[in-house]
């Protein structure tokens, strides 16, 4: 694409330059720049990109997008922001491949991966080929590829959306993390459906209050479908049952389809009815009340369920096929996992990591477990201290046997971290063993018959971060030795 065509889609009226080379591709990371890129200078929160601009011209970059004049051999066009403009070039460059696909958003604090496989799953059962971006990969049809971020920056998204439109992905679900929105990483993706699953507190670090994150996350909602399209109506997918919905109903276009427990909604979950093995309950529907028994437990998987059905109904698929797909469904990696090496206690591997998942995920652990509850956990580094007290806490309620530990402590000091978390709790009703994995193992050691232990944190993750070294690390891994162990003893 020339460089003129290019500009034109960032709608100034700035006369950037008279020359107009060919651009064969965009990047704001020099390492990538080959022969005929433009290179766009990001400052970031570690290092300026306009310190690497000369590099990239080195490399063959033939334009440079910056937010000030730099002194290089190529055309310098100045912008004001240019990770916004970014997000504009980049989809024009990959020639908008979200208005090709059936895009949906999901935002929350907690069960975006969760939610977003119940609904590749669905789409993929109705024969559609499916793409999906998220916490623990970007997913085209049956193939995966690694990522950093839970939503990629603007250029990487959308090479990633335009890839899915040449293998003729038809449905695209994505998380779109609060970061996400306020960095504008999706600025310009023409969502078709934003579902919101709920609002508690995490990355205060990042957000500061909880009045900035919530309004973060309503980006989502306020930026959809600000027109009427009756050929292709846009639909907000919202939790009754979260009082934030009202004030996301209110800032979005699109028509909302509200889903719910506790309160009257267009898709109601009535008469839950819990086992060790599932759950089942009455659905409400536009199209009448059906049974629904999923293989997923708690209340808060019926909560995901429920906004999976309500993003796949407005989306125009039949609701039959929609809840046996559902149902088939045994579980999400590293989400409520069980670790099973025949022992006579239960092991359980879950991505809790905020105050309010580790409440559910216990309070749905207790519903079950006859005798005690071991609960291993600890908190990240480098985010959100503030959540670091209540988590201990509400471990120490929740359980029997409160091991804390650490998670991922990145550049942080551990010991530090398990400081801060015994803020939350005034008598020393836990044990604390820094190093993971011995806590794993410890608390294999302990339990005996009939108890449950809860691993919680980590879920999927394959690694832990300690200072800048990434170890290899698998909570699953650790705890399935540890029990073979125990029983050669
Ligand atoms: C705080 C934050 O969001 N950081 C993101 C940011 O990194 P950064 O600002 O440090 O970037 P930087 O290293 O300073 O680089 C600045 C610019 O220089 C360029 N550069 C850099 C080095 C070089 O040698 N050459 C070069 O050209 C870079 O390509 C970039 O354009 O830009 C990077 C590239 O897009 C992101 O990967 C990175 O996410 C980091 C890994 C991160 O941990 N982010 C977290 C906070 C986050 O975004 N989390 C949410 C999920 C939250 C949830 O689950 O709820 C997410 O969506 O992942
Ligand atoms: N709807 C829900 N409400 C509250 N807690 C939930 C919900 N769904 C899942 N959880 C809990 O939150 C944990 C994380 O779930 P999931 O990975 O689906 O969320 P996420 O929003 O993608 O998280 P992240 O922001 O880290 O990517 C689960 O392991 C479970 O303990
Ligand atoms: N998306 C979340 C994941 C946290 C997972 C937990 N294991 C940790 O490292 O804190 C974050 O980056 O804050
Ligand atoms: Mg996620």
């Amino acid at each position: 694409m020339k460089l003129h065509k290019l500009l034109d889609s960032l709608g100034t009226f700035g006369n950037y330059t008279e020359e107009n080379p060919e651009i064969t591709s965009i990047e704001n990371d020099n390492r990538k720049v080959i022969q005929g890129s433009l290179f766009i200078c990001v400052k970031g929160y570690t290092v300026d990109g306009h310190d690497f601009a000369k590099s990239a011209v080195d490399k063959g970059a033939v334009a440079v997008l910056a937010e000030r004049d730099l002194d290089l051999t190529v055309p310098v066009i100045v912008v004001k922001n240019t990770s916004r403009s970014m997000a504009i070039l980049a989809d024009a460059f990959y020639e908008q491949p979200s208005h090709k696909l059936h895009m949906i958003g999901i935002t929350g604090t907690n069960g975006k991966t969760t939610t977003s496989h119940l609904i590749d799953t669905i789409f993929a059962d109705a024969g559609q080929k499916t793409g999906l971006i998220g916490t623990m990969y970007t997913k085209i049809g049956d193939q995966t590829f690694e990522v950093k971020n839970t939503t990629p920056e603007s250029l990487t998204l959308q090479k990633t959306l335009r890839k899915m439109v040449d293998e003729k992905v038809e449905t695209t679900v994505m998380e779109v993390s609060s970061h996400a929105l306020v960095h504008g990483r999706v600025h310009g993706t023409d969502y078709d459906v934003a579902v919101f699953t709920n609002l508690t507190q995490d990355h205060l670090d990042y957000h500061k209050t909880m009045e900035e994150y919530k309004k973060a996350k309503g980006l989502l909602f306020s930026q959809l479908g600000n027109s009427f399209n009756h050929q292709k109506p846009k639909y907000a997918v919202l939790n009754a049952d979260d009082p934030t919905s009202v004030e996301y109903e209110r800032s979005t276009a699109a028509i909302s389809f509200t889903y719910g427990i506790d309160n009257d909604a267009d898709l109601q979950a009535k008469n839950i009815q819990m086992s060790a093995s599932g759950t089942s309950f009455d659905l409400v529907s536009p199209f009448g009340v059906h049974k629904v028994n999923i293989q997923l437990i708690g209340k808060f998987s019926v909560y995901n369920v429920l906004a999976a059905i309500g993003t796949a109904l407005v989306s125009g698929l039949p609701l039959a096929a929609i809840i046996s797909s559902v149902e088939k469904v045994k579980g999400v990696s590293g989400r409520f996992e069980p670790v099973d090496a025949g022992q006579d206690f239960s092991v359980i591997v879950d991505y809790a990591h905020t105050p309010d998942s580790l409440e559910n995920v216990l309070n749905t652990v207790r519903q079950f477990a006859q005798k005690r509850i071991f609960v291993v956990v600890g908190c990240g580094g480098d985010r959100d201290r503030t959540k670091r007290p209540l988590m201990a806490k509400i471990a120490c309620e929740n359980a029997t046997d409160a091991i804390f530990t650490s998670d991922n402590p990145r550049s942080e000091d551990p010991e530090q971290i398990l400081r801060d978390m015994e803020e939350g709790v005034s008598e020393e009703n836990y044990t604390k063993i820094t190093d993971r994995e011995e806590a794993i193992r410890y608390a294999v050691r302990q339990a005996n018959d009939g108890d449950v232990i809860l691993i919680a944190g980590k879920g999927h993750e394959t690694y832990q971060k300690i200072g800048d070294k990434v170890f290899d690390f698998d909570d699953r891994e650790i705890a399935f030795s540890a029990i073979k162990q125990r029983k050669e003893q």
